[in-house]
C-alpha cells in the first residue's frame, strides 16, 4: 500500500521488495529464496552463537553492576550484528558498549526519526524531523554504497560469491556496472537490514518481559530446553500478544475482493486493508478468556490443554501468511531460540518502570489468580487516551549462576 510503504522509502529504498509488485517483486522473492532455504540458514549457526555470547556479556556486566538497562536496544544491537553479519558479511561490532559504532547509532538514529505520534504527517508538519531523517539516510545509504561496491569488486575480480542477501543482489549485472544498479542493491541490503532486526530484537524484548512475569512459563522453557519445545511456545505465544511488524494492502479494483464477518458481508474493492495482526490474535472467539494473557502452554499439542486443538491457523499471523508472507521467519525463529535458550538458565529479568510488578508489603510479587504476577502500571494503557510512549524495555538482570569457562 504506497501510503503506509512511502513513509519507508528512507529506510528501505525505492526498489526495495518490500514494495515491488507484480513481476519484479516475483523476481526478488525468487532470487533471495534461495538465501533463506532451511539447509542454508543451518550455515548462519556459528554468527548467530558468536554475537549471542556477545550479547550474554552484556548482559553480565549489566548483572554485575546492578545498573538498569534498555532491554530493547541491547537486543537491537544484537540482531543488528546477527543480521549484518548474515546479509553482507560485515562485523560492525554494534554490541561493543565501550566503542559505540558509528553506522550502528547513525542507524538507529535514522529509526528512531520514525518513532513518533507525528509520523504520518506531511513532511511540511515536521520540516526539522524530515531534514534530519534525509540526513542520517544518506549517512546510511553512503556506508551500504560502499559495502556493495566492494561486494561488485571482489565478485567480478576474484570470483567470491556466496549466499547472502548482498551476493544475491549482484547477481543478473552486465558487465558494466552502473548507478542504477548499485542503488538497486542498496535497497534489498538495507530493507534486509530493516526487515531483520528490529522485528527480531522486539520479539526478544517482549518475550523475555513475559517469562520474567509468568514464572510457570518460565519454568516451562527452562525445563524444555533439551528439545527446544518450550522455548517455541513461548516464541509463538509472545508473537501472537506483541505482533512487531504488519501488513496493509491496496486491493485492485475490479479484483471481487469481498469479506464475510459476523456482522455481514464487506465489499474490499480498491480500498487498503490492514490486517490489524494484534487484534486478530487476541480475539477471544478464538483465544477465549485467556485471549490478552500470555499462555504458551496453549500451543502444546496436548489434549488437555484447552483450545489447542480449536485454533485456525489464520488468527496467528505474526509473518503474515501466504507468497507475501515473511521470507525471514525461520532466521528470525532460529535466533530467538538460540537466544532463548543460552539466556533463559541464565538470568533472571526484572522490569522496571511501565509495566513493572506489583509488590506486597513484604517486597514479594503479588500473583493473580492464572498465575501471572501483577503490574503495577500496564505497558500500554487501555484508556481511551494517547497511550504513554513505551519505555524501552527498561530492566535489571541477575545472574542465576556464573559459567565456568
Ligand atoms: C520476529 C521477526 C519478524 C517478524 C514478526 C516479521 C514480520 C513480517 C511480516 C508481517 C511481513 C509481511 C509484510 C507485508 O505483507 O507487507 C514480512 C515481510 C518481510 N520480512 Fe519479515 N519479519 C520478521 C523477521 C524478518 C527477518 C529476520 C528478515 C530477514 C532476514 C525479514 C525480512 C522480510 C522481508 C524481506 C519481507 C518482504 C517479503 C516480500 O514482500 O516478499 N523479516 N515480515
Amino acid at each position: 500500500m504506497p501510503q503506509v510503504y512511502g513513509h519507508m522509502v528512507h529506510v528501505t529504498g525505492p526498489t526495495s521488495i518490500l514494495g515491488a509488485d507484480g513481476e519484479e517483486w516475483k523476481k526478488l522473492r525468487k532470487r533471495f529464496n534461495a538465501g533463506f532455504a532451511p539447509q542454508h540458514l543451518i550455515t548462519f549457526l556459528p554468527h548467530i552463537l558468536e554475537k549471542s555470547f556477545a550479547f550474554l556479556n552484556n548482559l553480565d556486566y549489566f548483572a554485575t553492576t546492578g545498573r538498569p538497562f534498555s532491554l530493547v536496544k541491547l537486543t537491537g544491537t544484537l540482531t543488528f550484528d546477527i543480521i549484518t553479519s548474515v546479509t553482507m558479511d560485515v562485523d560492525f561490532g554494534a554490541q561493543k558498549m565501550d566503542q559505540p559504532n558509528e553506522f550502528t547509532s547513525t542507524y538507529h538514529r535514522l529509526l528512531e526519526t520514525y518513532a513518533s505520534e507525528q509520523v504520518d504527517l506531511p513532511w511540511f508538519f515536521t520540516p526539522y524531523k524530515e531534514w534530519k531523517r534525509r540526513q542520517l539516510a544518506k549517512r546510511v545509504k553512503e556506508t551500504l554504497t560502499s559495502i556493495v561496491q566492494d561486494a561488485y569488486t571482489n565478485r567480478k575480480h576474484q570470483g567470491t560469491k556466496s549466499r547472502s542477501v548482498l551476493s544475491l543482489s549482484l547477481e543478473d549485472n552486465s558487465d558494466a556496472i552502473t548507478r542504477g544498479f548499485i542503488d538497486e542493491a542498496y535497497d534489498q541490503l538495507s530493507t534486509f537490514l530493516f526487515a531483520g532486526h528490529d522485528t527480531t530484537s522486539i520479539l526478544l524484548s517482549w518475550m523475555f518481559y513475559e517469562l520474567s512475569r509468568t514464572p510457570h512459563a518460565m519454568q516451562a522453557v527452562r525445563d524444555e530446553l533439551d528439545n527446544l519445545l518450550g522455548p517455541a511456545a513461548a516464541i509463538k505465544e509472545t508473537l501472537r500478544l506483541w505482533p512487531p511488524a504488519g501488513t496493509a494492502r491496496l486491493t485492485k479494483p475490479g479484483a471481487g475482493i469481498k469479506v464475510q464477518t459476523s456482522t455481514g458481508e464487506y465489499d474490499l474493492e480498491g480500498v487498503g486493508v490492514y490486517n490489524c495482526a494484534i487484534m486478530i490474535q487476541r480475539d477471544p472467539e478464538v483465544y477465549g478468556d485467556t485471549a490478552n494473557d500470555f499462555v504458551p502452554e496453549r500451543w502444546l499439542q496436548n489434549e488437555t490443554m484447552t483450545g489447542a486443538k480449536q485454533i485456525p491457523s489464520s488468527a496467528w499471523r505474526p509473518f503474515e501468511r501466504g507468497p507475501r508472507n515473511c521470507i525471514g521467519q525461520e532466521l528470525a525463529n532460529l535466533e530467538a531460540r538460540l537466544v532463548v535458550a543460552l539466556v533463559a538458565p541464565r538470568y533472571d529479568f526484572v522490569k522496571i518502570g511501565l509495566g513493572e510488578v506489583a509488590v506486597d508489603g513484604a517486597g514479594q510479587p503479588i500473583s493473580d489468580e492464572k498465575g501471572h504476577y501483577k503490574v503495577a502500571s500496564e505497558m500500554y494503557p487501555t484508556r481511551k487516551v494517547t497511550p504513554k510512549p513505551v519505555d524501552g524495555m527498561m530492566m535489571r538482570v541477575s545472574l542465576r549462576y556464573r559459567a565456568t569457562n
